[in-house]
């Protein structure tokens, strides 16, 4: 039998459930000098693991780990002159450290379902008890990034052990979201 593809550290020995109570705490890069730190005023929500290949994911890993918080929850405690938007045409304007790579958050500031929501990564967060990931997103993405496609069967039973249904753009509900805000924008949804 082949070696499973690695998905992610955080996902590959089983999945760390979380607190509903966690209240946020302080991202942290990975530099061991002047790291950029930022503090998550408050809770996460939507947690879960992207296949995208615009996501950062740590050395190795096949899927991201994503979550989002309100923007105002969102502030820069240290070394921000570290940090560079990584596509300023993006929806998410992820802003990662230059030094490290590592992407700290990524406001969705156009007008969109998910403006004024910032995308995070728990694992950077330096406290433990963060809500743990509950799908699995933008699976067939991971193609994009060089995995076989003769692996994804494996990758997506992987996912389903795990508890993370696997989609291949994101969840049902957040799909309905997305689609029920363009239709009260287009006037084909009055309530
Ligand atoms: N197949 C593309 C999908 C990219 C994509 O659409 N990513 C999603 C999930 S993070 C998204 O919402 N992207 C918005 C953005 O990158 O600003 C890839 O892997 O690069
Ligand atoms: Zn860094
Ligand atoms: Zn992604």
């Amino acid at each position: 039998m082949e070696t499973p593809v690695p998905l992610h550290p955080k996902l590959d020995n089983g999945v760390t459930r979380g607190s509903p109570a966690f209240g946020g705490g302080t991202l942290v890069c990975a530099c061991a000098d002047r790291a950029v730190r930022i503090r998550i005023a408050g809770g996460i929500a939507h947690n879960h693991a992207c296949g995208c290949t615009k996501c950062w994911k740590p050395e190795g890993a096949t899927f991201s780990i994503v979550a989002v918080t309100p923007h105002e929850n969102v502030s820069v405690l240290e070394n921000g002159d570290k940090l560079e938007v990584v596509d300023p045409t993006a929806l998410i304007r992820r802003h990662r450290c230059k030094e490290c790579g590592v992407h700290m958050y990524g406001p969705v500031e156009r007008e969109h379902a998910f403006q004024g929501l910032d995308f995070i990564h728990p694992e950077r967060f330096e406290e433990s008890g963060w809500p743990e990931p509950t799908f699995a997103a933008f699976v067939s993405s991971i193609i994009e990034g060089g995995v076989d496609p003769s692996r994804m069967n494996s990758v997506r039973n992987h996912l389903r052990q795990l508890g993370l249904e696997p989609y291949d753009c994101l969840s049902p509900e957040l799909m309905d979201i997305i689609a029920t805000w363009t239709a009260r924008r287009s006037g084909a949804l009055k309530s």
